[in-house]
């Protein structure tokens, strides 16, 4: 009898951790040999799992934004009305409400029978392995194939991302055509911090995806001002989001209690390309803003 990909994808056997920090060829190997088989076992889990009653919609985000973004792409002279749910929180940081609290359930349940699926998923090693973590964009070895979760996900940067990254860094337009995203999952006493790092991306949006009553005691995202050195911590309530120049360095502090999850997204140009530094941003008007850029993925992945 012959196993579906389902069954294959939970029965390879995976490398260990050990090999993942170490990143041995043989788990580029593993990723590389298994691509196909990875993607035909997260459809194939798609269309028989628990999880097919959970809707991945634009319900997730919060009312305000989704209201002002889908009118801006009715009619892009509207954008400002994006713009302003944003605050700056910090030099070159802004901060807004995101997902909607009450619908962030709907996310997380999908993401706990993504846990549950047990096929391999590859973690974010970028400055660490994060064990609860998972790689979403397709350039990525490993990442999250389910089709629901990719067309969300691709809504998310092509609708909502890229032209909130163009109104409020006017200079990443032209550095924004790729995409790339991971989740984390911070625990006290496993993966509780970053040191401070700059980011391979033009822009970053860091979404917060824990729950109401979710709490958790330390874990803030520290930010260091280049010009000034000032530093401050910014601390994250359900749904929120930061977004910030890769180029700002941050940290990640250490978690001290309870959990907490995030989307990490980036965007950045063709082979990598980030706006030059002290770039001020060309001329683009509000229907430039307001498209999808045309090209295809480099397939080019930073980590
Ligand atoms: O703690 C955070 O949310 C920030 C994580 C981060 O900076 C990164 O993954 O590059
Ligand atoms: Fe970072």
């Amino acid at each position: 009898m012959s196993l579906s990909s389902l069954e294959r994808a939970r029965a390879v056997e995976r490398p260990t951790r050990d090999a993942m920090l170490q990143r041995s060829p043989a788990v580029q190997r593993f990723w590389g040999q298994n691509k196909d088989l990875f993607k035909d076992a997260w459809t194939e889990w798609e269309n028989a799992a628990s999880q097919r009653n959970i809707v991945l919609d634009r319900n997730l985000y919060d009312p305000r934004l989704r209201d002002a973004i889908e009118q801006a792409w009715e009619d892009p002279t509207k954008e400002t009305a994006v713009k302003d749910l944003w605050q700056e929180v910090f030099p070159g940081v802004y901060q807004a409400q995101f997902f909607d609290p009450e619908h962030l359930p709907v996310l997380r349940d999908y993401l706990d029978e993504v846990a549950n699926a047990d096929i391999p998923l590859r973690p974010p090693y970028g400055i660490s392995l994060n064990r609860g973590g998972a790689m979403l964009d397709p350039r990525s070895e490993g990442y999250l194939a389910a089709p629901q979760f990719q067309s969300f996900y691709n809504d998310l940067m092509d609708a909502y991302m890229r032209p909130i990254s163009r109104l409020l860094f006017p200079d990443v337009m032209g550095y924004d055509t790729q995409t790339f995203g991971f989740s984390i999952r911070w625990q006290e006493n496993k993966d509780t911090s970053l040191r401070p790092h700059t980011d391979a991306s033009a822009v970053t949006l860091n979404i917060n995806l824990n729950l109401p009553g979710e709490d958790f005691s330390g874990s803030g995202v520290s930010f260091i001002d280049s010009t000034t050195r000032r530093v401050q911590s910014l601390s994250f309530t359900p749904g929120t989001a930061l977004i910030h120049h890769g180029s700002v360095p941050h940290a990640s502090e250490p978690i001290t209690r309870g959990e907490r999850y995030n989307f990490v997204l980036w965007l950045y140009g063709d082979h990598g390309q980030i706006p030059p530094q002290g770039a001020t941003g060309g001329t683009s008007d509000p229907h430039q803003r307001w498209a999808k850029p045309s090209g295809q993925s480099d397939g080019f992945a930073p980590f």
